[in-house]
């Protein structure tokens, strides 16, 4: 890991440095991704099955989940681990519950009501990860809010073991939150099945989840093609920035730092300080603690695209960070209540020295689904709006149009369109007629 000096950089390179590695687009996976979907939207199940086989090394018979496959799996874990399972969801649900949309009603001038109504989407489709490792509390972060907001119809994909079992803390996971389709799918062509529908797998309105560059890329384009569904987000490799001051301890920076570079190889992790010893001496524990962790080679690759970056300020860092837009931002520094009035821009923020990203990741409460890539310049992380349909609902008694109607009018008027005025004046006509 190289420690650079923010105010030594020109401006061209310190673009260069806040560059996502997965940024540059990849023209060979985006046509290798149109062709799964095309392969999936002309043949269906027959071209779901053989691309698992050639992608997951898996000859499957049935693409769903049987049933009896969730009591196994239950019975199968281990206690300490479905009560840990159990223990997030239940603070999830609370996060979730308290941070959900409220109807709203509303009078805006007297005689005229305008609400706000929610909707679920009806149905939806959540994708988990399952590639490097499978991840149980993502099938958390998608269900409980999709459960909260009353979605009708939940399926979820997810990548089949080489025996076409599905991990059984996933599918743990999944049944406590309601869902029990579950498709052995994973990459592309899940994006694909979900987003097309196919014999097995229902089309979907709205597909959820994070995963590689093969599961967002497919995300984009099925969400770009006309009557395609929505998308909740580009949710791509896992990334953090920590903010440190000489305070800091360094084996926490570097452990938080580790925590998301073992997640793949083009992850992305930095680090802001503004004290030289800190930079020098995080490095140096990185070194110590990457030796030691069983998926070293694969956070060795994400480290080799890491940046240490010397700042002037806590205030600079902040400028800094706001231009990166991180998935997740740790504040470890002596005041970061103050540091995170600075903050415009982050998936999810997190404070102080006794809050790791790892909790974020699975339970403290809030949503693991981030933006990743500079999109947190936009956009959040998943919630339960992100399943729901917010629609606007008015009713006006005679008179509240006869109160606001003149305003229609004049405005209709001046944009030149006369039909409009119509339905404004032919109502205002009948209600003098009849008073
Ligand atoms: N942003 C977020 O909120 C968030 C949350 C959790 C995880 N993540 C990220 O999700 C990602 C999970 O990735 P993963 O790989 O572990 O699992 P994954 O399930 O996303 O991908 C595995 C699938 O990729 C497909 N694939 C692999 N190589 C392929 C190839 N050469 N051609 C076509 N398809 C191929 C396979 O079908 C396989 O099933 C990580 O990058 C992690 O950082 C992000
Ligand atoms: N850090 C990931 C989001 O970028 C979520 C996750 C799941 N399990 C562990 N981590
Ligand atoms: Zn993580």
């Amino acid at each position: 890991m190289n420690i650079v000096d923010w105010n030594a950089l020109d401006a061209a390179t310190r673009n260069a440095l806040l560059e996502r590695p997965a940024q540059t687009q990849n023209v060979e996976r985006a046509q290798a991704v149109a062709r799964i979907i095309a392969q999936v939207g002309q043949e269906g199940d027959a071209a779901l099955k053989r691309l698992t086989a050639q992608l997951d090394g898996c000859e499957l018979d049935a693409l769903a989940v049987p049933g009896e496959a969730f009591d196994a799996a239950e019975a199968l874990l281990d206690a300490t681990l479905k009560k840990a399972i159990a223990d997030a969801r239940t603070r999830i649900e609370t996060f979730h519950r308290a941070a959900a949309p409220q109807p709203v009603r509303v009078e805006t001038a007297p005689g005229v009501l305008c609400e706000r109504v929610l909707r679920p989407v009806t149905r939806v489709g959540l994708y988990v990860p399952a590639g490097t490792a499978p991840l149980p509390s993502t099938a958390l972060m998608l269900g409980v809010p999709a459960q909260l907001a009353g979605c009708r119809e939940v399926v979820l994909c997810t990548p089949p073991r080489a025996d076409g079992s599905v991990d059984p803390a996933v599918l743990y996971a999944a049944r406590l939150c309601g869902i029990e389709r579950v498709f052995r799918l994973g990459g592309a062509q899940a994006v694909a099945a979900m987003a097309l529908g196919t014999e097995s797998v229902p089309r979907c309105d709205k597909l959820f989840g994070p995963g590689n560059g093969w599961v967002t890329e497919a995300k984009q384009q099925v969400s770009a093609a006309p009557g395609g569904p929505a998308i909740d987000m580009p949710a791509g490799p896992s990334e953090v920035l920590v903010i440190a001051d000489a305070k800091a301890d360094p084996r926490f920076v570097a452990a938080d730092l580790l925590s998301q570079a073992e997640h793949g190889p083009d992850s992305q992790v930095l680090l802001l300080t503004d004290a030289r010893e800190q930079a020098d001496a995080v490095v140096a524990e990185v070194e110590r603690q990457v030796a030691q962790l069983p998926r070293a080679d694969t956070a060795r690759k994400a480290l080799s695209a890491s940046r240490v970056i010397r700042v002037e300020s806590l205030a600079q860092a902040a400028k800094v960070s706001n231009a990166y837009a991180p998935e997740h931002l740790i504040l470890n520094v002596s005041d970061p209540r103050a540091l995170l009035t600075q903050i415009d821009s982050a998936g999810s923020i997190f404070l102080g020295a006794w809050s790791p990203e790892s909790v974020g990741d699975y339970c403290s409460g809030t949503n693991h689904v981030l933006p990743t890539y500079g999109h947190a310049r936009a956009w959040s992380g998943v919630s339960v709006a992100s399943f729901q349909k917010q629609i606007t609902v008015q009713e006006l008694s005679g008179d509240g149009l006869r109160g606001i109607g003149a305003c229609a009018l004049t405005l209709a008027e001046a944009e030149g369109l006369e039909a409009h005025a119509q339905a404004v004046r032919l109502r205002l006509a009948e209600l003098e007629a009849t008073a």
